[in-house]
Parts: C-alpha cells; structure tokens; sequence
C-alpha cells in the first residue's frame, strides 16, 4: 500500500467491507513471511527464550486472523475482527523489547562472530520494518471503523493529509526538552527555518511545508533525534555556567524530497564509530536494573536510531547522520515530496533473503585499516 491509497478517503479506508477483506489475507501472509525468517535466524539465537515467546506470539496472532479467512461478512464479524486486531496489537506491544532481550540473552551465554552479528542486523530490520507495517495496517482499520477516535477530524486513521512538517518538530523538540531540563536542569535553545525551494517566490509568507504523512511517525524520529542531539550538546558544554549552542533544525522542499535537517554542535564523533550507531547488537546494552535519578532519561534500549531509521525507510524515506568529529552531527531526515511516491517499503521473503543467512562471510580483497596481516573487514560474498 501506500499513502496515497491509505489516505484516500474512496479507497480502503471509505469501505469497512474492502479493508476487511484485504487484511484477513495481508495480515496472515506478513505475520508467516516474519516466521518463516524467524526460523532461519542461527541456532543460538533461535534456542533464546525471548526468541521462543516472539514466535508464540506471532502464532497466536496468526491463528486469530485466520479465523476469519471463509466468515461471511456481516456487522457481527466485522465487529469481532475489529476486537481481534486490538487484541493483537496488544499481545505484540512489547515485541521490540522482547527481542532486545533476547539479542541480550544470546550475548550473555555465546561469542557472537561476525557472520551471526550480520545476520542478526538483517533480520532485526526485516523483522522490525515488518512490524511497523502490520501496525500501521490495524491502527488504519481500528481508527477508521473502531470505536476508537485519532482526536483529528481531517486526519484519515493514523495519517493526515495535510501534515504540517514545522509543527511536528516543535512539537517533539518541546517534548526532549522536559526530559533534558529534568535531567540537566538547561537545554539547547531551538532555531527552525524552512525552505519552500522554488516556490518560496510565489508566496509572501513562507507557506508552511505539508505533506501527507503519520505524524506519529515523524515525531518518533524527531524526538529520538532531539534526545540525541540535548545530550550531545549538555555533556559536550558541561560547565553549567555556559550559554548552550542551540539546536538548528532546517526544513525544506525540492521536487522529489522533503529534508528535515538537524544539526547540533555537540561534538560528534569518529568516523569509526558512526556505523555503530545503527547496530543492533553494538546497542544492545543491559538496560539498567532500576530507572533512578541517575539514569540518562534520554538514553533507551540503544534501538532508538535503527528504528527511527526504519520508520523514516517505510515510505521511502532515509535517515542519515553526518558527524564531524570534535564538532558536532547532522541528521537528515528524508520523506517524499509526492505521496503517489510514498509506497511502503517491506521485506520480501524469497531465495534472496534465505540465501543472506546461509552465506558465509568472506575475506575483502581490500586493505584493513592496520596495513598488515589477516584482513580484519569482512564483506558478504554473493
Ligand atoms: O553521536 S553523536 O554525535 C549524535 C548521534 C546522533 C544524533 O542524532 C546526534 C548526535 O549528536 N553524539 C551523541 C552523543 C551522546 C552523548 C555524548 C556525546 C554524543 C555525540
């Protein structure tokens, strides 16, 4: 799907009868192709018991759908599918924290080599981009035909089809604020400028840069990315008298891509480090036993970015980091311009993704960093 068609008030979301139909096949066909990847993770980490709970679950879910795959329709079925996906949506909401666990556990009682850590990589984004889908499949149908309401008129089900990009940045900023000033007792002002690109001649006033988007989504991204950002700028300025660099956040529009750019001046980091910060097994790190006053609020379970990555990829977008090290990071936000563009991005099972997890590998045939003796980078050879 996308968001034009999920958005468009004549499509799915105008008929309950349609979207029915179409999620009593969709929903089963996504929840077996996540299963089926489940079962080609590597033994160690397959034999974890989180990892058994996550594929219970998935099971449970995947029997309550199927339930419903010959029901004739009527308003009492319609009803039940409803309950039935606000069911699962709760049985799965702590999946993500689950499956950290189980990442922790596979850490704690195994060496884990590089082959194991890439395919733990490319299932954790395959498995979470899978689940932002399902979610946001079930959040369309329980908010357009449930008892539940999403508070905006005009919004249809979780998306809004005027979504006012600017707002959405105060919005997540205001919200990493409080964590930042209950925790460093300051925080980095904000500074937001847009760039409406070619149209900026036409307008008097910079007309706001709206799309059709989740703003959910986008907060989600944004208020990891502030939380990032205060706690890069707070611990780089830690003498508490000093006035704090402010967080600049442009937002512009070209033809293709709307960019949400936010650059802080919080010292960033090396270049070596900066693939560590999408890695799921280089984040996993034991949360702490207790949540006290001296725990980092703006610190989590360390999947922050690759899920925010993730949610930026469904409709095709991107997020990206540029440090300079001693300087401070950029993060770039990137979202379609154009929603017949902006399609859902989804895992595939086939060969192709089968084969990822059986190949060993390979020695790189370029030069490791120390000059001398066994290359130490590994790439995947086909
Ligand atoms: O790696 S970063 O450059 C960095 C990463 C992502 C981001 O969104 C913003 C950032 O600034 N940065 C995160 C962080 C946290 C504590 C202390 C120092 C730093 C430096």
């Amino acid at each position: 799907m996308g968001l034009k068609e999920l958005s468009r008030v004549s499509g799915l979301s105008a008929c309950e009868r349609k979207s029915f139909i179409f999620l009593r096949k969709e929903l089963p066909v996504r929840l077996a192709n996540i299963m089926k990847e489940i079962h080609l993770l590597p033994d160690n980490l397959l034999k974890m018991p989180s990892v058994g709970i996550v594929n219970n679950l998935y099971a449970a879910s995947f029997e309550d759908i199927m339930q419903f795959e010959k029901v004739e329709v009527s308003e009492t079925t319609l009803d039940k599918f409803c309950q039935t996906l606000v069911k699962i949506r709760n049985r799965h909401k702590d999946i993500v924290q689950t499956m950290a666990h189980g990442v922790l556990e596979l850490k704690e009682c195994h060496d884990v080599d590089v082959q194991t850590e890439n395919n733990i990589q490319y299932f954790l984004d395959r498995f979470l981009m899978s689940r932002i889908s399902i979610r946001m499949l079930i959040n369309q149908h329980t908010l357009l035909f449930g008892s539940e309401l999403n508070g905006h008129s005009r919004h249809v089900g979780s998306i809004d089809p005027s979504c006012d990009i600017i707002s959405v940045v105060k919005d997540a900023y205001e919200k990493a604020r409080l964590l930042c000033d209950q925790y460093y007792l300051a925080s980095p002002e904000l500074l937001v400028e847009q760039h409406n690109g070619k149209f900026e001649k036409y307008f008097e006033r910079c007309s706001e840069i709206r799309i059709v988007y989740v703003p959910s989504h986008l907060f989600h991204i944004l208020f990891e990315l502030f939380k990032n950002s205060m706690r890069a700028v707070m611990e780089h300025y830690n003498n508490s008298d000093s006035d704090y660099p402010s967080i600049a956040v442009i937002v512009s529009r070209g033809k293709e891509d709307i960019c949400v750019k936010m650059s802080d001046r919080g010292g960033g980091i090396p270049r070596s480090q900066m693939d560590h910060l999408f890695k799921y097994m280089y984040s996993t790190a034991p949360r702490p036993t207790q949540i006290d006053a001296h725990t980092v609020p703006l610190a989590g379970y360390g999947y922050g970015l690759p899920v925010s990555r993730l949610y930026a990829r469904y409709f095709h977008g991107d997020l990206v980091l540029q440090s300079c090290d001693g300087y401070g990071t950029d993060a770039i936000v990137y979202l379609k311009a154009l929603s017949n563009e902006a399609n859902e991005l989804l895992p595939i099972f086939n060969k192709t993704s089968s084969k990822f997890y059986r190949t060993a590998v390979s020695n790189t045939d370029w030069s490791s960093q120390c000059g001398s003796g066994m290359n130490t980078r590994q790439l995947r050879m086909s």
